[in-house]
């Protein structure tokens, strides 16, 4: 069975040569481009702070349901999500501006009145090591692609949203959907995991699904829509979905990455002859606004309908 691309992006590995640096560049481009993510292997994250961000994610889920529907959003679609009908078994709660203080400590004091520091600097370091690991990848993606001075902006403009994610195990034998497919409205997702063991699939472009068995110490770094677009259709978001399967419970945390201010539109590097531009410039936030009110989630193809050439 296909399984995802491992890439080593660890920071004590990289820098000792070149030649190993660009390496990875070509190994990390190739998979995002044959499978819209890979797996990294990333020592940003030491097994403390992991250790430590899933005892967050377990004290914050739980809190009473009464306290985490305090965690709402009125633009990208996020907050809470728990105890849906058409969902039973997943729970997320959601962290905007996750990056800033300022969004930490304001979700923190909507969880617990008195605010908490140890969640908040939890919270805190886990999210900005994590971002640290999507600008170590796309500036290879960039370099490699001859186009560093268009990433160099989106770096002053980046949003990131933390979110907690816990799925049930199923009540019976029969394995159970977590999580409908999807693919991501980011820029960029990294999914970390709390304990070895599968749930997370992958859709190929031949439109098989591919288990992820991930360990503790890797990152499922994935395309999202945004940058479907921004690479001018050479990184596709792939599509990807959550099997419960066996006895225990799935915790994730999910970083996702969000473009404000800035047009999303490829690079002149990236359009040719032979890649004619596939979508017209937009606003990041406003495609958020349509897939949260027009309901999206029927169309095959988002991106496509919304800003397709
Ligand atoms: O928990 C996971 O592995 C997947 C979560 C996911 O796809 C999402 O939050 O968009
Ligand atoms: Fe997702």
């Amino acid at each position: 069975m296909a399984s995802l691309p491992v890439i080593n992006v660890s920071v004590k590995d990289l820098n000792s040569d070149s030649s190993s640096w660009a390496k990875t560049c070509d190994e990390v481009v190739r998979a995002l481009e044959e499978y819209g993510c890979f797996i990294a292997i990333y020592d940003g994250v030491s097994s403390q702070l992991h250790d430590a961000i899933f005892a967050a994610s377990q004290e914050l889920l739980d809190l009473p349901y009464e306290v985490k529907i305090l965690n709402t959003s009125d633009g990208a679609g996020h907050g809470y999500f728990g105890q849906s009908p058409k969902n039973p078994g997943f729970e997320r709660l959601t962290i905007e501006k996750a990056t800033t203080k300022e969004g930490v400590e304001a979700f923190a004091k909507l969880m617990w009145p008195s605010g908490n520091d140890t969640f908040s600097e939890t919270a805190s370091t886990f999210v900005h090591a994590v971002a640290q690991l999507e600008e170590i990848v796309m500036r290879m993606v960039a370099k490699s692609y001859g186009i560093e001075q268009h990433y160099e902006p989106f770096l002053a403009s980046t949003d990131y949203i933390l979110k907690f994610n816990k799925y049930e195990s199923p009540k019976g034998d029969e394995p159970r959907l977590g999580l409908f497919p999807h693919t991501d409205k980011s820029f960029i997702t990294i999914l970390h995991q709390k304990e070895q063991g599968k749930g997370l699939e992958i859709k190929t472009k031949d439109q098989k699904w591919v288990e992820v068995d991930l360990s503790p110490s890797g990152f499922v770094f994935m395309a999202g829509d945004v940058c479907t677009a921004w690479t001018n259709g050479r990184m596709e978001a792939p599509v990807h979905r959550v099997m419960m399967e066996g006895k225990k419970d799935r915790f994730s945390m999910v970083v996702s990455s969000y473009i404000r201010d800035l047009e999303i539109q490829a690079p002149q590097e990236l359009v040719d002859e032979e890649h004619p531009v596939q979508y017209k410039p937009f606003e990041h936030y406003k495609y958020i606004d349509f897939h949260t009110y027009q309901n999206s989630r029927k169309l095959r193809n988002p991106l496509k309908h919304y800003c397709g050439v």
